[in-house]
């Protein structure tokens, strides 16, 4: 798929196949990480291209958002509500009924170790918390395919750890993540497929083995990652 703003091509014909587990999406700032996450969860439409699932091309947006959780750089919560309120309204929005909505809310809560916040003002949470409110919104309605665009940016290395572990718990395995990042740490802690997008244009999907075989001369595995995300990327100027 393509995406213009005017003449610049933020997305320049982008083919990838996400599968179930944590594909993580690689790029520096600028490559197009952003766009492509909010053509993935019908925020934006392609220029040019589609979306296609496993039940066809996409083309009732609506239906599709439902199936889609999302989790913007900035996390879309209301500092005056309450975390369950606000998650109560989340799941609405995504279409879950009464009945359904408290088991789900209670769920989300659980999954992201926020049950004994969930009475607490959202605007009197830290960082890290707003962070797994915003993982909590984007799961509570178990969301087939889950959008979380720099997740870790901004929290400092402690929020980090937490913020793995909270993912980890919160996951189904079946469902489809794609996480956008530019710090590498994120691919050694959650990887199972990577996805180098720099300059608009895909330079690598595959399995985190194969992203680590393209520079077996590296020793350590922090190591391995820096060599193989520099590896993929486009030389200066060259796009
Ligand atoms: N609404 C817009 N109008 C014009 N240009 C845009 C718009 N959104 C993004 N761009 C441009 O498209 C390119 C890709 O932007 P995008 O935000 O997708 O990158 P990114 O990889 O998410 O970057 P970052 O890590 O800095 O968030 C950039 O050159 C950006 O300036």
């Amino acid at each position: 798929m393509t995406v213009r703003y005017g003449d610049h091509a933020a997305l320049d014909g982008v083919s990838c196949t996400l599968q179930p587990g944590v594909n993580v999406l690689l790029g520096r700032n600028g490559a197009g990480k952003s766009t492509l996450c909010r053509v993935l969860a019908s925020a934006e439409q392609p220029t040019r291209g589609l979306l296609l699932t496993s039940e066809g091309p996409v083309t009732d947006l609506r239906s599709h958002r439902s199936r889609v959780g999302w989790l913007p750089q900035t996390p879309p919560v209301a500092a005056h509500m309450r975390a369950g309120d606000y998650l109560h309204y989340a799941a609405w929005l995504k279409g879950l009924a009464r009945r359904e909505r408290q088991g789900a809310v209670a769920d989300a809560l659980e999954r992201t170790g926020l049950g004994p916040r969930r009475h607490s003002r959202i605007g009197t949470l830290s960082g890290g918390m707003v962070r797994r409110l915003g993982i909590a919104q984007a799961i509570v309605h178990r969301p087939q395919l889950l959008v979380l665009d720099e997740p870790t940016v901004g929290l400092d290395p402690e929020q980090r750890i937490q913020f793995y572990a909270t993912l980890r718990g919160a996951l189904d395995d079946d469902t489809v993540t794609l996480l956008s990042t530019h710090l590498l740490e994120d691919v050694g802690e959650l990887a199972q497929r990577v996805l180098v997008l720099d300059a608009g244009r895909m330079r690598f999907v595959g399995a985190l083995d194969s992203f680590l075989a393209t520079t077996p001369e590296a020793s350590d595995r922090e190591g391995r990652i820096r060599q193989a995300f520099l590896a993929h990327l486009a030389d200066e100027g060259a796009a």
